[in-house]
Parts: C-alpha cells; sequence; structure tokens
C-alpha cells in the first residue's frame, strides 16, 4: 500500500486553533489540490478527532473528476478510513452517508454494540490492537478490500502514530502565511513526539501556491 499524508498548516506549524475547530488555512488553489490528490486514492483517512472537530465529507468536490472516476470503472468518491478505536464516531457523522464507502479502524476493546451500530449504516469494521487500532494490521486489511492508494488528511495523533510506526511514503505540506499559536493547538505531528531517531524527509517539491506554500517530501524507508 501506497500512503500519502497531506496537510495544511500555519506558518507556526499548526492543524487548527487551541478551540479545535475546523480553520481554513489553505485557499481555493491549495483545497483543489487536495480534491485531486482525494481523486487519485482509493480511499481517504482521518483520525476520529478530525471526525468530532470538523464533521467532515472526505469526498470529492469536482463533478469532473467524479465523472472521470466513473468512466475508469471506479467509484465516484474514494473510501473513507477513520482510525477510532473506541467508536467515538457519532451515528449522525456525515462520513456515514452513503456517498462513499466508509471503513472503521477499531481495537478489539471496541464495545460491540457500537460496532452493530456501525454495521446497520452499512460501514465496514475492522478490528485490530487490543486497545488501539494497530494501524499496520489495519492496513493489509484494507489491502485486501481493493485499498492500494491511502489518502491521509490529519489530525496531528494519528499523523506521528504513521510516522511512528514508519508507514507513511509521501508527505504534501501547505503552509499558510498565518500564525495560529497556542501550546494546545494541534500540530502536524502530535503524539508523544520522537526523542531521537526522528524521521529524515527528502524535499522534492517547493511551489507556491494561494498565498502560502506546499512542500512536498518523499520518506525514506
Ligand atoms: N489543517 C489541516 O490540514 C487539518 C486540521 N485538522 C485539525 O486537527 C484537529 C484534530 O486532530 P487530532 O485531535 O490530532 O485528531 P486525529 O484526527 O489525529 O485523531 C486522533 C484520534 O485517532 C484515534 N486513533 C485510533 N487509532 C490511532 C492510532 N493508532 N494512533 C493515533 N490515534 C489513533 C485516537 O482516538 P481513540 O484512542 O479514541 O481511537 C486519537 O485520539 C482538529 O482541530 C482538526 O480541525 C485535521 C485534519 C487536517
Ligand atoms: N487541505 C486542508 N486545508 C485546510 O485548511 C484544512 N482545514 C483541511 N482540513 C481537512 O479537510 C477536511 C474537510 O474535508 P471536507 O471538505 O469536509 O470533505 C477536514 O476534516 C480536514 O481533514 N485540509
Amino acid at each position: 500500500m501506497h500512503v500519502r499524508v497531506n496537510a495544511a498548516i500555519s506558518a507556526d506549524g499548526k492543524l487548527s486553533s487551541r478551540r479545535r475547530e475546523q480553520i481554513a488555512i489553505s485557499g481555493d488553489d491549495d483545497f483543489d489540490r487536495v480534491d485531486r490528490l482525494r481523486a487519485e486514492s482509493d480511499a481517504v483517512m482521518v483520525g476520529v478527532g478530525t471526525i468530532l472537530a470538523d464533521d467532515p465529507s472526505l469526498t470529492i468536490d469536482s463533478a469532473d473528476r467524479r465523472e472521470n472516476r466513473r468512466e475508469k470503472g471506479l467509484a465516484e468518491n474514494p473510501a473513507r478510513v477513520v482510525a477510532d478505536s473506541h467508536i467515538r464516531t457519532p451515528p449522525n457523522a456525515t462520513v456515514l452517508d452513503d456517498s462513499a464507502e466508509t471503513y472503521l479502524l477499531v481495537s478489539e476493546a471496541a464495545p460491540s454494540d457500537f460496532v452493530a451500530q456501525m454495521e446497520e449504516q452499512d460501514a465496514t469494521v475492522i478490528a485490530t490492537g487490543e486497545n488501539r487500532a494497530d494501524l499496520a494490521g489495519a492496513f493489509d486489511e484494507l489491502q485486501s478490500h481493493g485499498i492500494e492508494r491511502l489518502f491521509v488528511e490529519g489530525g496531528g495523533e494519528i499523523i506521528f502514530s504513521l510516522f511512528e510506526e514508519g508507514l507513511v511514503d509521501r508527505l504534501s505540506v501547505f503552509v499558510g502565511s498565518v500564525v495560529i499559536g497556542g501550546r494546545d493547538a494541534p500540530t502536524l505531528s502530535d503524539g508523544d513526539g520522537f526523542v531521537e531517531d526522528f524521521p529524515q524527509l527528502d524535499l522534492e517539491r517547493v511551489e507556491r501556491v494561494d498565498s502560502g506554500v506546499v512542500l512536498e517530501y518523499d520518506v525514506p524507508a
């Protein structure tokens, strides 16, 4: 499986403010770049923190791109994947609507009545890991469902875990020309953080987009 991570950060590295509300850091051109990357993927993934904060759709905006996928025999939207160990995704979350397939990556500790409720809503539940979803194991299972190109849009907790487990192949970051600040505001990579063996990146491309810049990195194995 090929895993690409993308996020938009402020010039001081934040994904959002301390209120953890959705903030449009990207401008129109960057949102369009992200829409193209979604269209080129088999699935779009976020952590449940992003579901609770943003209630995203994770679908493709452009009708042309959806049509293009249909012509290739693909579903008009990529699948949606939510890392959600104990099922905190609300039953009325937009990712559970019928515009795309949805996978929930849960742990074996996820309450069985919540699992049943998600399955009733046509979500596919993949259980790995004792108390927290085991991402590597869950990705193997996603591959068996035909997901080869996974596009991860955040947030900071899930991005850290993916780097920690060596699961990231590519990273693109839009750096907006704004300062958000706040010691409790989420950053691109949160979790416990690294103290040694910091993942190294190869900077491949820098492009001015909107009033910011897109940095495109390869992540060597
Ligand atoms: N600017 C941007 O591009 C973006 C901004 N955001 C912003 O980021 C914030 C949300 O980020 P954040 O709170 O970090 O949430 P995340 O979306 O990273 O979700 C984190 C949650 O995912 C669950 N999870 C399941 N398995 C794992 C695992 N193996 N490793 C880590 N987490 C796992 C955990 O909950 P549990 O233990 O219950 O499973 C964890 O709390 C919001 O403010 C949102 O607006 C989000 C995306 C993009
Ligand atoms: N690329 C990008 N730029 C920003 O400024 C953002 N705030 C985000 N957020 C991500 O996009 C998701 C919203 O998706 P929908 O438009 O609802 O499909 C949001 O949940 C974050 O993952 N991204």
